[in-house]
């Protein structure tokens, strides 16, 4: 690869570079305040369960936020924060909470280990058994779905691609449906980039997590799971074309799939703005959720 090459490829995986809004660090921040603006607001106003252990693992956490007079049926969204595997914790992702506890969901903000401490590998094993954890803490929801943005789009997929058989009891949970956000789906262009400095990926590690190469898994075991791929108008070429095609495969093998760009947003607000029950995605969220 030419340093032309990697400095076109580096600009594609830079969502804050093509944001219409502010400029890169400024976006940035943007986000990061909204989400935990929005997120401390939610812990303060909310019943919540923080820090719930799903596993062993030190980083094996996940916030719980409840309606009130929560029903023992409340569908749950499940939450996987972005961050490229490397910002970001579950303490700034419950910021969707107060919309959608509002329409009776229930909304969980999954803790993962972000590099350096985890690698790409214990990240998919910990969201996906944290999804285990719920599908058996609340057997008599009427139903899982997983939302995850940019690096937690990649891991909500991973989720789908799962083999349940290795995953805690072996049991395959009830995802009734998935919003993948502006996510990854091909994790092999990373390897070459800065993205992938902390991660340290090998190409064998970058397919063995790349769902696009694992999507009749998501078929075998998820084949009612209805599944919307979201992203902004201003996210780069090469989100817009990952969303694209991984829509295009998961319907090629017959799932039920929609692919949806949301019109006047980035990379970042395209998720934070969750935070508001009048946008489009909250009220696409909540209706599919009801239905
Ligand atoms: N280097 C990345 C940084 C990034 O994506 C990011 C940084 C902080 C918090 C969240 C981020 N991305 C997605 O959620 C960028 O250029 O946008």
């Amino acid at each position: 690869m030419t340093a032309i090459e990697k400095e076109d490829l580096e600009y594609q995986y830079s969502p804050s570079r093509w944001s219409h809004r502010f400029d890169a660090e400024a976006v940035v921040q943007d986000h990061v305040r909204v989400v935990q603006t929005e997120t401390d607001k939610a812990r303060a106003q909310l019943q919540c369960e923080l820090d719930v252990p799903y596993g062993d693992r030190e980083g094996d956490k996940l916030d719980i936020y409840k309606p009130d007079n929560c029903r023992s049926d409340a569908p749950i969204f499940v939450y996987i924060h972005g961050g490229y595997w490397q910002f970001l914790s579950k303490d700034q992702s419950g910021f969707t909470a107060i919309p959608l506890t509002a329409a009776g969901v229930m909304v969980v903000a999954v803790g993962y280990d972000i590099a350096p401490k985890g690698t790409i590998d214990v990240m998919v094993d910990q969201v996906r058994r944290a999804v285990s954890f719920l599908s058996e803490k609340f057997p008599s929801s009427s139903g899982l779905y997983i939302c995850g943005h940019s690096a937690g789009g990649h891991l909500g997929a991973m989720v789908l691609s799962s083999d349940w058989s290795k995953v805690r009891d072996g049991r395959v949970p009830a995802i009734k449906g998935a919003f993948l956000v502006s996510g990854v789906f091909d994790l092999t262009p990373l390897v070459k980039t800065y993205v992938n400095e902390p991660l340290k990926m090998t190409e064998e590690d970058a397919r063995r997590n790349s769902p696009c190469l694992f999507s009749a898994a998501v078929v075998k075991n998820h084949p009612k799971c209805k599944v919307l791929v979201v992203f902004g108008e201003h996210d780069a070429p090469e989100f817009h074309r990952q969303s694209k095609e991984y829509t295009e495969q998961l319907k090629g093998l017959g799932m039920e799939v929609s692919c949806v760009e949301i019109p006047d947003t980035d990379h970042f607000n395209v998720v934070h703005n969750l935070a508001e029950e009048h946008y489009q995605l909250t009220k696409m969220v909540i209706e599919e959720m009801l239905s």
